[in-house]
């Protein structure tokens, strides 16, 4: 079921807002629930489409699975059904997101064989995942590809520990990698693992359901296998792409809004790359505070050239904010050079904010430079799609702060990673409806 979103630009809205359970964490410790038999409870889960994908896939696939209030929920992989996961539904249901793909790790730890299909996600550009089977490959699985089926498959008498050296950070593939070694025999070290905050979750996750990793938060994770988990409870963090966003959202409607309990120490450079764009933003306890600005101005690198944003794995500029900070750029004073080095299809959405009024020039599918209008004129609302999730919410931003009204279809895509998003709009003051 997709949808539409009429939005009427121009108010500033105030208030608090509280960020949703993060979309990616929540994807990466769902499939961890495979890796026992016992109990896990996990709290602050996103009711998002994705998620909820997810926890449907876990139920077909024989996961008990418990709702024990909202964003709350138990799990038990204490029985699992293979005929589903090697059945057409399964090829169907796998391929509706990118984290399913996460299941291969502990489904071939647990039970020696493990069955994908290619998993969907954004379409952004090629998403590869050779770095997920080259590391399951080395702990000792067999690897095949249907490429009439667009199927994988792995199997593994037993998994073996050693050192893996990953060709990228891949941060689901770093993921899929320590699930799989958390109950292989001996030592795994995953050296150019990915380490960002989702991904520490993660690794703290399994340890206290007695796995054995150290090195958490750098770029080398050393497991000791053990031979079996145990049930634990887990609560996700605050979702920092959300949080970024709503950063953007205030500069961009000059509106007063304070983002509730951030999780400030996770948010790695987001609040200063959003300073960067002269965005005022205080640290209040855990909220951000961010007041209502008329102007924003970009600031210039030491040697007085043109500020360039770009992304990098983990400490690095998370890639699924760089929509945002383009689309405030818009209506910043001053020009800024994004730079999408991961993802060759993530700036294609420029086209809709020239539309709407925005100077951007798109250099080339991974750069753009955008020439700030300083809040002198607005951008005029029009009507688009959403191409992406990150994108989607970037036009909704660049809407709201538009003068009249826009239109946004395919709104799947914004409800794919943000929980309720137009309920919680209105309730700091936008004019948002689902049409
Ligand atoms: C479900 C989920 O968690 N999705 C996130 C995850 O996707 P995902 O885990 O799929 O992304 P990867 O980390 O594997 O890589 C993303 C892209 O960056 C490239 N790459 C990666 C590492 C590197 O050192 N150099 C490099 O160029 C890859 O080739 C790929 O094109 O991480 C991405 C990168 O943060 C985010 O955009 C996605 O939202
Ligand atoms: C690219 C993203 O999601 P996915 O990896 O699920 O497609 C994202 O969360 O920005």
């Amino acid at each position: 079921m997709s949808g539409t979103f009429q939005i009427r630009g121009g108010k500033r809205l105030q208030g608090e807002i509280t960020p949703q359970g993060a979309k990616n964490e929540a994807l990466q410790i769902l499939c961890a629930v495979l890796l026992t038999d016992e109990e896990v409870r996990i709290k602050n889960i996103p009711d998002i489409h994705d998620v909820n994908r997810l926890i449907e896939i876990l139920g077909d696939f024989g996961v008990k699975v418990t709702k024990n209030g909202h964003g709350d929920f138990t799990f038990k992989a204490d029985s699992v059904n293979f005929d589903y996961i090697k059945s057409e539904e399964f090829k169907k249901d796998g391929a509706k997101l990118r984290g399913s793909i996460m299941l291969m790790g502990p489904m071939l730890a647990r039970y020696g064989e493990a069955y994908m299909p290619t998993p969907g996600g954004d379409k952004i550009g090629r998403r590869r995942l050779d770095t997920h089977f080259q590391g399951l490959v080395e702990l000792g699985a067999e690897f095949n590809y249907d490429e009439e089926e667009y199927f994988y498959s792995l199997k593994a008498k037993e998994l073996n520990g050693k050192f893996i050296l990953l060709e990228e950070a891949s941060v689901t593939g770093t993921a899929n990698i320590v699930m799989a070694a958390a109950l292989a025999k001996g030592k795994t070290r995953i050296y150019n693992a990915a380490c960002e905050p989702y991904l520490q979750q993660l690794c703290k996750m399994l340890n206290r359901m007695g796995a054995n990793i150290s090195g958490i938060g750098s770029n080398l994770l050393t497991i000791e296998g053990v031979t079996h988990l145990n049930g634990t409870e887990h609560t996700m963090l605050p979702d920092m792409v959300e949080i970024g966003s709503w950063i953007g959202l205030a500069a961009m409607t000059k509106s007063e809004i304070t983002i509730k309990n951030v999780n400030w120490n996770q948010l790695g450079v987001i609040p200063n790359t959003f300073r960067k764009l002269g965005i005022q933003l205080e640290q209040s306890g855990d909220d951000i505070y961010i007041p209502s600005q008329e102007h924003y101005k970009i600031q210039k690198f030491i040697d007085g050239s043109i500020l360039t944003i770009s992304d990098a794995p983990w400490p690095g500029f998370t890639p699924d904010l760089l929509s945002i900070i383009l689309v405030v750029a818009t209506q910043a004073k001053g020009s800024i050079l994004v730079h999408q080095k991961m993802f060759e299809s993530r700036l294609f959405f420029v086209d809709k904010l020239i539309d709407m009024g925005a100077q951007i020039i798109l250099c080339d599918p991974h750069r753009a430079t955008v020439i700030g209008l300083n809040q002198e004129s607005p951008l005029r609302g029009t009507t688009m799609v959403s191409p992406d999730i990150r994108a989607g919410n970037a036009l909704l931003i660049a809407a709201l702060s538009a003068e009249g009204k826009s239109i946004i279809h395919n709104i799947e895509q914004i409800d794919r990673g943000y929980e309720n998003i137009d309920g919680r709009l209105k309730a700091i003051g936008a004019d948002i409806e689902r049409i």
